[in-house]
């Protein structure tokens, strides 16, 4: 489940080590019989044993380092080009809160520990559960020294929140208690102190891929997530313009397992820059 584990920031655990490519024996021994001396040489210099990455055979194309054998087909023209998959983001109308069940609510948030203008405003008052989480996970990052931006936090449903929501009698959204709150620290401060445009955007790409990882993960475990919703991120108090936003998503390259498509929402109302307490 995806409650075990402790953030989204567990990327590195999770991150796919490069493969070394490797020869079989037979074709190896084979191979290495009928190359004449220059040719014989050739292989020898590229051969795992003098420290190079090494190719199937010997051959005028080297293979390039890290590249696996597919891809090194695939510019070769051995077989189909490899095309990555990208991120598809979907526009739509209508209200980011009144999500699907299981779905996960994105958006923008800074390293400090507050949703305290914009859109964060409205998610601490639907989840203030999730809000105490991301809270005391920017505390944690602070406290150890750990830059936390360009990652992202994958907040699970709070369990007592369907008992609570059903207290209240709330029924606007009653799928609310089943969200995931997904959290992309792509400033590391708010308001006058945060982070430049470019710098926002470049921190947008690897927090948007650990939060398509954590879901990925937590999908993995067992855990039932549906949709990634999310608010148009960045565009509003981080004064980033939403296009640019939209065209690095949508150049991500979705890795193996991770869902492929956001929908994105807009509010109708224009912004009101005005901040609610901290
Ligand atoms: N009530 C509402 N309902 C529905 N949609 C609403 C809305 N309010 C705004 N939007 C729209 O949601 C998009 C993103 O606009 P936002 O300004 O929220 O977020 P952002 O990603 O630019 O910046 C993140 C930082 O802003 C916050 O406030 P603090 O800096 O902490 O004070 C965070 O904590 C971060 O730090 C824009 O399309 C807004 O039109």
């Amino acid at each position: 489940m995806a409650t075990k584990r402790k953030s989204a920031l567990d990327t590195e655990d999770q991150s796919v080590a490069p493969t070394s490519i490797k020869r079989p024996k037979s074709r190896h021994t084979e191979s290495k019989q009928n190359l004449d001396n220059t040719r014989r040489r050739e292989f020898l210099e590229a051969s795992p044993d003098s420290g190079q990455l090494s190719c199937d055979l010997p051959s005028p194309t080297r293979c390039v380092e890290g590249q696996s054998p597919k891809q090194h087909d695939a510019t070769n023209g051995d077989s189909k080009p490899h095309r990555p998959m990208r991120l598809t983001v979907i526009e739509k109308g209508g209200d980011l809160f009144g999500a699907p069940p299981h779905a996960v609510l994105v958006h923008a948030c800074n390293t400090v520990g507050s949703w305290g203008g914009g859109i964060a405003v409205a998610f601490k008052k639907h989840y203030p559960a999730a809000y105490k989480k991301y809270n005391h996970h920017c505390k944690q990052a602070t406290a150890s020294k750990t830059q936390i931006r360009g990652t992202a936090f994958l907040i699970p449903p709070h369990r007592d929140s369907s008992a609570r929501l059903s207290k209240v009698k709330d029924q606007s959204s009653p799928s609310k208690s089943t969200h995931y709150i997904g959290c992309l620290f792509t400033s590391a401060e708010y308001g006058r102190r945060r982070d430049k445009p470019a710098q926002i955007l470049e921190a947008t790409r690897p927090a948007m891929l650990d939060l398509l990882r954590a879901v990925a993960n937590a999908q993995k475990d067992g855990a039932e997530l549906s949709e990634i919703w999310m608010c148009k991120i960045n565009s509003g108090l981080f004064a980033v313009p939403w296009q640019k936003t939209r065209a690095l998503l949508e150049s991500i390259e979705v890795e193996n397992g991770m869902p492929q498509t956001v929908w994105v929402y807009d509010r109708e109302e224009p912004l009101v820059v005005g901040k609610s307490k901290r």
